[in-house]
């Protein structure tokens, strides 16, 4: 389904000083979407959230929403409400007249806005405690109370900067789920900084990865984690398998490379723009897409003799760590049926195989 366009950041820059905190950023958020901006610690992902809060001013370059420029319109003019780690709940209100306040600020009247924060409360499975002071809910409930008090305006956008990092594991993934069915529902746009892999990609449509102020990727979960645009963007997911070398040929649809781990192809069209010969080429191969074998398998492109390092168990998958002859680390991840029978003692010599359709070419950054 194509959207229209609520945000689009056209060359925005931010600086503090001299140091410059988000380098020219070119970018839309479509109405009704669920966008993710993920990052290491500093990236910038909180100021890019900041100034479409209208918190700070862009340095250069135009923030537009619903196609007009909104850079020097005022937080309290903007249709751009935000919920905070902190939530910045007031503590001398109670919980309804938190998710009143709003309304109240824009003259809604008593019996009206009453009704309308009760059905957010409602919604939010927490108006048995409408009454109580914040400081007397726990974080879960308090995170309900600040998502209704911004919701109850009915925004066209909420921007959310890591509301969930407060919360314990098995909190996180319950908000999680209210999050996504919450946004489905209402239609509402949310912008959700996170540095959270798996919150960015278990709730987004699309993630926006960043890196030093730049953007390395923008795409759908599915799109960037098959295929990292940048080595940033494959390190930093950390579930890749990651090769360089020099190409020794290509064409449309396969590219051979030299890497110090030996010769690897990969292709089988769709290439974006085929590398030239002599080139540095960096590819990538998942570590769900690769596989183990005790003696080299015949007939397969990519073959890697590597001896077993590690392994590590999460639920049903393990990761078994391996390492080539050159030092350079390969992990595998399958499910423990997929792995029995195969010796894994430390220093066991295998051979890791992959498809060349299920390795990627990363534009080298
Ligand atoms: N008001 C400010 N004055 C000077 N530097 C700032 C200011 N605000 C942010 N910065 C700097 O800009 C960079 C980006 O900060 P930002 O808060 O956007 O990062 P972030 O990606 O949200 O990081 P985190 O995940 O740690 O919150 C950082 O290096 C930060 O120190």
């Amino acid at each position: 389904m194509q959207r229209d366009t609520l945000v689009s950041f056209e060359g925005v820059i931010k600086r503090f000083g001299g140091f410059t905190a988000v380098q020219k950023m070119d970018f839309e958020i479509k109405k009704g979407e669920f966008l993710a901006i993920m990052g290491s610690s500093g990236c910038g992902k909180t100021t890019t959230l900041r100034m479409l809060a209208g918190l700070e001013a862009p340095s250069e370059g135009t923030i537009r929403l619903s196609g007009k420029p909104i850079n020097h319109l005022p937080t309290w003019q903007r249709d751009t409400p935000m919920v905070w780690q902190s939530l910045a709940l007031f503590p001398f209100l109670n919980v309804r007249e938190n998710v009143e306040f709003a309304l109240k600020m824009r003259g809604m009247a008593k019996a009206e806005r009453r009704q309308r924060a009760e059905q957010w409360l409602d919604r939010m499975q927490i108006l048995e405690f409408a009454d109580r002071n914040v400081a007397q809910l726990s974080g879960g409930q308090r995170q309900r109370v600040a998502l209704a008090r911004s919701l109850v305006v009915e925004p066209e956008i909420l921007l959310l900067d890591e509301p969930l990092s407060a919360l314990d594991a098995a909190l996180k993934v319950r908000m999680q789920s209210v999050l996504k069915n919450l946004q489905r529902e209402t239609g509402i746009t949310f912008v959700y900084v996170t540095h959270s892999q798996s919150e960015a990609f278990s709730m987004a449509d699309r993630v926006v990865i960043m890196s030093r102020g730049v953007i390395e990727q923008i795409g759908t979960p599915q799109e960037i984690y098959g295929a990292p645009r940048t080595r940033f963007v494959a390190d930093f997911l950390g579930s890749s398998n990651i090769f360089t070398g020099k190409v020794l040929a290509a064409s449309q649809s396969m590219v051979e490379v030299e890497t110090p781990d030996g010769r690897l192809a990969l292709g089988g069209g769709n290439l974006p723009i085929p590398p030239r010969q002599g080139d540095t080429a960096t590819l990538t191969v998942l570590d769900t897409k690769t596989h183990l074998s005790v003696s080299r398998p015949t007939g397969a492109a990519n073959i890697v003799p590597v001896r077993v390092i590690g392994e590590e168990f999460v639920g049903a998958t393990a990761t078994v760590y391996l390492e080539t002859a050159k030092g350079h680390e390969i992990r595998v991840q399958k499910s423990h049926d997929e792995l029995a029978g195969l010796p894994l003692d430390i220093g066991q010599e295998l051979f890791v195989h992959w498809a060349p359709t299920d390795s990627h070419l990363v534009a080298e950054a």
